[in-house]
C-alpha cells in the first residue's frame, strides 16, 4: 500500500532524510521512531506530498507522489506535526471545506462527517472556534480531516501528542479498528505506547534507518527493552549534538 524508494531530502548541506527505503502493507502499523531531527517529520511530509524529495519516489496504492500526486493524495490521511490551521474555523466547517478538497459529494460528505466526529471524539467541541480548543482537541479535530476520505495509508505524525490518557487510549483503539483495512505509519516519542500501538517499528537516526522489526523483537534486544534500544541506536547522534 505504501512504499517508498530511496527516498531523500537535503537542507543545504544537511542530510535530513538519506535514502530511506521500506513498504508498508495493508495491517501493517509502523512506529517510526527516532530522535529529534533524525529526520521523521521531513520523511512525512515527502509521502504526503507537502515537500519534494531531492531524490526517490513514493508510492501510494501504486500511484507515485511525484508523477501521480493527485491519485496519490486521494489515497493518504495525512496528520501534520502540531494543530490543524484554520483557527477561525469550527471542527464541522474545517470537515467541510476538507470534503470539497476531496471532491465529496453532499451526501457522503455528511456520512463522512458524522463518521469521524464519533470516532474522534469531537461531538461536544463540534461547534466551538477551532482556536480556543485544547492542544488535545485540536490534535483530534486534525486526526478527524485525515480520516474523512477514508485513505488506504494512513501517515500521522506524533497523534498522542498533547493528549491525556484517556484520549491517548482512544486514539489507540481507534487505530486499532483502522488497522487491519489500511496501512498506517505513524511517529511517536512515546516508546511505551508503540508495543500497544504498532505491529512493527523502525528506528531512524540521522536520516537513515537503523532498525526495523516488531517492537517486541527489538525490545528483546537488550534487557532495557525497547527504551534501551533504541537509546544505544541513537546515542551517537545524541552525542554528536552535544
Ligand atoms: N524546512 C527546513 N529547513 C531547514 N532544515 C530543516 C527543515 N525541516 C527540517 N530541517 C532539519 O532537518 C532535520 C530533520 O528534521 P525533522 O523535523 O524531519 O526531524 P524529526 O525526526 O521529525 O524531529 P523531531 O522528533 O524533533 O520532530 C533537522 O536537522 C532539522 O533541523
Amino acid at each position: 500500500m505504501l512504499e517508498l524508494k530511496q527516498l531523500a531530502k537535503s537542507f543545504g548541506e544537511h542530510k535530513a532524510v538519506d535514502s530511506v527505503s521500506f513498504t508498508l502493507n495493508k495491517g501493517e502499523v509502523l512506529g517510526f521512531l527516532g530522535p529529534n531531527g533524525a529526520g521523521k517529520s521531513t520523511t512525512m511530509r515527502m509521502v504526503a506530498g507537502v515537500i519534494e524529495p531531492d531524490r526517490g519516489d513514493v508510492l501510494i496504492s501504486g500511484n507515485s507522489v511525484i508523477s501521480q500526486r493527485r491519485e496519490a493524495q486521494r489515497r493518504l490521511g495525512y496528520l501534520p506535526e502540531g494543530a490543524p490551521l484554520y483557527r477561525d474555523m469550527t471542527p464541522v466547517e474545517f470537515l467541510k471545506f476538507m470534503a470539497a478538497a476531496h471532491d465529496l459529494t453532499r451526501a457522503e460528505r455528511n456520512a463522512a462527517i458524522d463518521r469521524v466526529i464519533a470516532d474522534a471524539r469531537i461531538a461536544n467541541v463540534a461547534s466551538r472556534r477551532i482556536g480556543n480548543l485544547s492542544k488535545g482537541y485540536r490534535r483530534r479535530v486534525g486526526l478527524a480531516g485525515s480520516l474523512l476520505h477514508d485513505p488506504d495509508v494512513l501517515v500521522l505524525d506524533e497523534p498522542t501528542d498533547g493528549l491525556d490518557p484517556i484520549q491517548k487510549r482512544a486514539v489507540r483503539a481507534l487505530i486499532a479498528r483502522m488497522a487491519p483495512e489500511k496501512a498506517i505509519l505513524i511517529s511517536t516519542h512515546t516508546l511505551e505506547e508503540v508495543p500497544a500501538m504498532c505491529n512493527r517499528a523502525i528506528v531512524i537516526d540521522r536520516g537513515r534507518i537503523v532498525a526495523d522489526g516488531t517492537p517486541e523483537s527489538l525490545a528483546s534486544q537488550n534487557p532495557g527493552g525497547l527504551e534501551e534500544t533504541f537509546i544505544k541506536l541513537t546515542e551517537a547522534s545524541e552525542s554528536e549534538a552535544a
